[in-house]
């Protein structure tokens, strides 16, 4: 089925709780995603979507079980090292953009490049042509986050979330505050530039609905250990 193609995640016996004495969120015995892939990723409200975004992204840390990560063992890494990781081979799409209200378009996308693979004469370029990729003209640089229409902030977080090239990108439901035509738009586009940079995206949200765009749909509860008995 996965054949022997590279794994961009590799999750094994993952179990994650918030604390010693609040019940097990996450318990997934085995989950790969290829490199490359588009994958969509549903679950209700309160299942542990984000949790689990959270955990591959490394801003939390196992409770035991291993991430590997672009064929790194992401889960062992130390909290620096995973942030470092981070910030050079992950892009973020957040459900509220996360844009730094008062910087410029410029100043957000930078200081994202910055923390990641620097700012440089090819993050400068590269920026550009994303730009136009995604219809932003460059007198958007710069204006302040906080005069965007929406429609901006979502380009200007794709914008940002490519701008280190980065091998996986993990989107949480980045779509929730648009209505139906606004979503449709919104992940063709994202998909159209995952697609030409060939990185690997996992999308998660709980709007089944969405699933139609992509290519490979699996719900959380598929991959989420069922066994009653792991819940403390
Ligand atoms: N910081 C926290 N401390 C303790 N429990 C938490 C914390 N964050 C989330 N939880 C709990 O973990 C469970 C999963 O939450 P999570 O936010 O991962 O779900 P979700 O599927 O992303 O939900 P939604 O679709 O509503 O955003 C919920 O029961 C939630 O109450």
């Amino acid at each position: 089925m996965s054949g022997g193609r590279a794994k961009a995640l590799n999750i094994e016996q993952l179990t994650f709780r918030y604390q010693k004495d609040t019940p097990t969120i996450i318990d997934i015995p085995k989950w790969q995603v290829d490199a490359g892939d588009k994958i969509f990723v549903s679950g209700q409200s309160g299942s542990g979507k984000s949790t689990l975004l959270n955990l591959i992204c490394g801003t939390l840390t196992p409770t035991s079980g291993t991430i590997t990560l672009l064929e790194k063992p992401f889960s062992s890494l130390s909290s620096a090292k995973r942030d470092e990781f981070r910030a050079q081979h992950i892009g973020v799409v957040f459900q509220q953009f996360n844009l730094i209200p008062y910087l410029s378009v410029r100043q957000n996308v930078e200081l994202a490049a910055y923390f990641g693979k620097g700012v440089s004469k090819e993050s400068r370029e590269l920026l550009r042509n994303n730009m136009s990729m995604l219809q932003l003209s460059e007198q958007l640089l710069e204006q302040r986050a906080d005069q965007l229409s929406v429609g901006q902030q979502q380009r200007v977080a794709i914008l940002r979330a490519l701008i280190n090239q980065p091998e996986i990108i993990i989107a949480d439901e980045p779509t929730s505050a648009l209505d139906s035509q606004a979503q449709a738009g919104f992940i063709q586009l994202l998909l159209d530039s995952v697609r030409q940079t060939q990185c690997t995206l996992v999308f998660v949200s709980h709007d089944i609905g969405l699933a139609q765009h992509f290519e490979k749909h699996i719900r959380l509860d598929q991959i989420l250990n069922s066994e009653p008995s792991h819940v403390a």
